[in-house]
């Protein structure tokens, strides 16, 4: 299937007309989750993990099962102004390594039976440094948007949406401080293991960017091709197609949830079908989080990206659905209610 956005207000009609979970449905779920051999309440979160799946896969018992992880890879202009710890050619290096299977969100997608899929997006050619200019064309952010929208599978029963990209901290910090304000430094921060000098740099291009763009700045779609990276815009397109779909998705760490606010922003309630599969150590994480209204799964000191922080929560997400689907309820156990 071709996206059915040729142009970013098309991309912006789409959004603005996407599913709403089945109520019913969650409601079905909300029932026999009362029905459980359990304490009310005492599985947590867990319950109502269960119960608002229900509501977006519109069955009374949720599946998860069968969970997909895409990861997009983009190379960033700004990584030549020594925003990272590592050089540029470690995306197309680490490209390689997820496709041999040695990479962490290999081991974690076979732990959990994610079935995975890596989308190089035309890494030799990066997107323009954005404190000069803008980092792509309408053209390159409606190719990337329909590369992450076109990558997810329709029949999965959750989804992951990872990235690999050199210096796309950077890129992620200016969408953050482009969208929700505060100061360069509230947003930058390690990323692969800077120093305090490499710091200083970020929050410097991020600072020159804001001001280079200052004019395009209110428009979220905007903010993603001025600051963002094809990675970043193909992960937007993903999660919009999983809502498209009814498919809920579990984000990951900092860059992940940037992508994810660009289509918050341009559309409030774009992400009602989304859950934070954890806090990353990368400094903004929680600040952008707390924007987004999303409390993590998981608090694993984890910075890795690739999708690892929201594969590892998808083995929650598949220990609430399996209490929900499998446990007896109080009649037929014949255990004595409260
Ligand atoms: O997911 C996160 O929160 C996260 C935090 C720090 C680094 N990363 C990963 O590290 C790379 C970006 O870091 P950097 O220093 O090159 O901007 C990119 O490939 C990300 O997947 C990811
Ligand atoms: C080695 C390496 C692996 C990664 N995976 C995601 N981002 C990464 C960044 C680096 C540097």
């Amino acid at each position: 299937m071709t996206a059915p956005f040729p142009t970013l207000d098309s991309f912006r009609a789409v959004l603005a007309a996407q599913p709403a979970p089945d109520a019913t449905a969650g409601a079905a779920a909300a029932a026999r989750n009362g029905q459980l051999t359990k304490p009310p309440g005492s599985l947590g979160r867990l319950e109502d993990l269960a119960i608002w799946l229900a509501g977006w896969q519109s069955r009374e018992r949720p599946q998860a099962s069968a969970p997909q992880v895409v990861i997009f890879a983009g190379n960033h202009g700004i990584a030549a102004r020594g925003v990272s710890a590592f050089p540029p050619e470690v995306t197309v290096q680490m490209v390689a390594n997820f496709r041999h299977g040695g990479a962490a969100i290999n081991q974690l997608c076979r732990a959990y039976g994610a079935s995975m899929t890596v989308h190089a997006l035309d890494l030799d050619r990066p997107t323009a440094d954005f404190t000069a200019s803008p980092a792509m064309t309408e053209a390159e952010v409606i190719a990337a948007l329909t590369t992450g929208w076109n990558a997810v599978d329709p029949k999965a029963h959750l989804l992951v949406t990872g990235e690999m990209g050199i210096g796309n901290t950077t890129s992620a910090a200016a969408i953050a401080a482009a969208l929700l304000g505060g100061a360069p430094e509230d947003w930058v921060g390690r990323g692969t293991g800077v120093d305090d000098h490499g710091l200083a740099r970020k929050a410097e291009a991020v600072r020159t960017g804001l001001a280079t763009h200052a004019a395009a700045l209110s428009d979220p779609l905007q903010v993603l091709r001025c600051l963002g990276g094809r990675e970043i815009a193909a992960m937007a397109g993903a999660i919009a197609r999983a809502r498209s779909e009814r498919i809920a998705v579990v984000l990951d760490g900092f860059i992940c949830c940037a992508a994810a606010l660009v289509l918050e922003r341009a559309q409030p309630g774009a992400l009602d079908h989304c859950l934070a599969g954890h806090i990353s150590a990368e400094a903004g994480h929680g600040r952008l989080l707390d924007a987004l209204g999303k409390q993590p799964l998981l608090n694993l000191g984890l910075r890795l990206g690739e999708g690892s922080g929201a594969a590892l929560a998808l083995g929650v997400v598949q220990g609430a659905v399996a209490c929900h689907s499998g446990m007896a309820t109080f009649a037929e156990a014949g255990v004595s209610g409260a």
